[in-house]
């Protein structure tokens, strides 16, 4: 293997291990963002997700571990990628334009309410811009994944998580990382807010003392009384999410002290 092919590779980790601290400070508002989604999908909402190219992929996925799952079996909940939807993509940019494709579904599927996400690594990609103003419309709650801010799309949307690095590989790294810790804690908030009998599973990812102390409403019941405000907040899921990388991030921490 030549110099320069081992440069690539080491440019590259380079770049995502300097994003990696910043990035955790930014993606503390997963666990939230956790908590409002599994109260939203489990008390009959439905999430909204959408991007284009690299991050079009990562909207699928992200969609695919709620639908199907994560890790454990769970209920299935509801998610859909707009992006994946070929006819109504082609139809709509043929006849609206394509910044249109996935403003005129949101209007479609997304209700008072439900939520939207959206990924861009630049966060200028005018149809996701204009999605996040027709779900602002619609009453929903609009949050995206984006590069770092300012950008149009974090201006439109209620809530941002920004991935503060200048490399694009980077961000979209970043946000397939935060697509599945936002899924880790959707499963792990589930069972604390329905119960087990709810058919969300047994948290496995929380510590095995957690209580919960309720019932479990029917799936097509409505959501408990429900903040978001880390009042139900299982207890150790931020613990055992907490960062621990070998290495450059090992001595980036030491050199800022104990
Ligand atoms: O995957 C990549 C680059 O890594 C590309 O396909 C990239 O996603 C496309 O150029 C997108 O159109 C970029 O859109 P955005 O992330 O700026 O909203």
């Amino acid at each position: 293997m030549t110099g320069s092919t081992t440069d690539v590779l080491d440019s590259h980790l380079t770049g995502l291990a300097s994003a990696l601290l910043p990035y955790r400070t930014e993606a503390a508002r997963l666990d939230r963002w956790g908590d409002e989604l599994a109260g939203l999908l489990a008390g009959g909402g439905r999430l909204l997700v959408a991007g284009n190219g690299g991050s079009a992929a990562e909207a699928q996925h992200l969609a695919a571990e709620l639908v199907g799952k994560l890790c454990d079996d769970r209920a299935p909940l509801s998610a859909i990628a707009l992006c994946a939807e070929t006819s109504s993509l082609t139809a709509i940019g043929n006849d609206y334009g394509f910044d249109e494709v996935f403003a005129r579904q949101v209007r479609a599927h997304g209700r008072s309410g439900d939520i939207l996400l959206l990924l861009s690594t630049s966060g200028r990609s005018a149809n996701l811009v204009r999605a996040a103003r027709a779900g602002r419309e619609l009453g929903m709650r609009c949050w995206a994944f984006t590069g770092p801010t300012p950008n149009p799309l974090a201006d439109a949307c209620t809530e941002v998580l920004a991935v503060p690095s200048p490399d694009t590989q980077v961000v979209q790294e970043l946000h397939l990382v935060s697509a599945h810790v936002l899924c880790a804690y959707v499963d792990a908030y589930l069972p604390v807010l329905f119960g087990p009998a709810g058919g969300y599973g047994t948290g496995r990812h929380l510590p095995a003392a957690t209580p919960y102390a309720g019932s479990a409403p029917g799936r097509s019941g409505p959501a408990p009384e429900h903040s978001g405000s880390g009042q139900v907040r299982p207890s150790g899921v931020e613990d055992e999410l907490v960062l621990r990388v070998p290495g450059t991030l090992d001595l980036h921490r030491s050199e800022e002290g104990p």
